[in-house]
């Protein structure tokens, strides 16, 4: 089975190399909408894939810090890097290029990460991150599976080369958060107390 949590953000970029003039040779922004696939073959002591209420700690912190951001791709030209930097207190610095096809990937990577290294609590079995969608536009999307999110041919991502400026981690509920998903720690789902048995 699975399940959809919808996530929104509002980010500019600029898309070097790709066909539409507009979208590769001026900085442009979008409301972007994401959302995150989970799949599980069991229910947790609840009755659910994964509370829906668990994907607003980590998930939702890392998916916000995109919010009022500018995204630019590491081998983008130094003086614009140095710029966005400059200028916006709120900058991603992304291995790849900020496309849809790029967020949707890299959402993956980061959020199959988090799920990997959080404690599950609450009798969840084999939750597992299904694709995360990454809505640009009304009318544009992309998709990514994890045998897209992994495809070296669309450009190797790693979660150290994903940089979130010091004012995006600020005002994570842990500011500490991508430093310890990148050190391996664990992140500890709340436990609750069951109250049928
Ligand atoms: N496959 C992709 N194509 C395009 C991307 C992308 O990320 N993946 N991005 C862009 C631009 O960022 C552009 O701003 C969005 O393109 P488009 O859908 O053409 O935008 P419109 O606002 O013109 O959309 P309409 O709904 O058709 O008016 C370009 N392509």
């Amino acid at each position: 089975m699975l399940i959809r949590k919808l996530f929104k953000f509002e980010n500019a970029h600029i898309v070097r190399n790709c066909s539409s003039e507009r979208c590769r040779t001026s900085i442009h922004g979008h409301s972007y909408k994401v959302e995150v696939l989970l799949e599980a073959d069991a229910l947790d002591n609840g009755q659910m894939i994964y509370d829906f209420g668990l994907m607003k700690g980590t998930i939702r912190d890392v998916i916000d810090a995109f919010d009022h951001a500018i995204c630019f791709w590491d081998k983008d030209d130094a003086e614009y890097i140095r710029l966005c930097q400059t200028f916006s207190a709120r900058w991603i610095s992304m291995p790849v290029s900020p496309s849809a096809e790029q967020f949707a990937r890299v959402f993956f990577v980061i959020i199959d990460q988090l799920l990997q290294q959080t404690m599950m609590a609450n009798g969840e079995s084999d939750v597992r991150l299904h694709s995360i969608i990454a809505h640009e536009t009304e009318t544009g999307y992309a998709q990514a599976f994890r045998h897209d999110a992994y495809n070296p041919r669309m450009g190797e991502i790693k979660l150290s080369d994903v940089i979130f400026s010091a004012q995006c981690q600020s005002e994570w509920h842990d500011p500490q958060m991508y430093e310890k998903l990148l050190a391996g720690a664990q992140f500890q789902n709340p436990v609750i107390p069951q109250q049928i048995k």
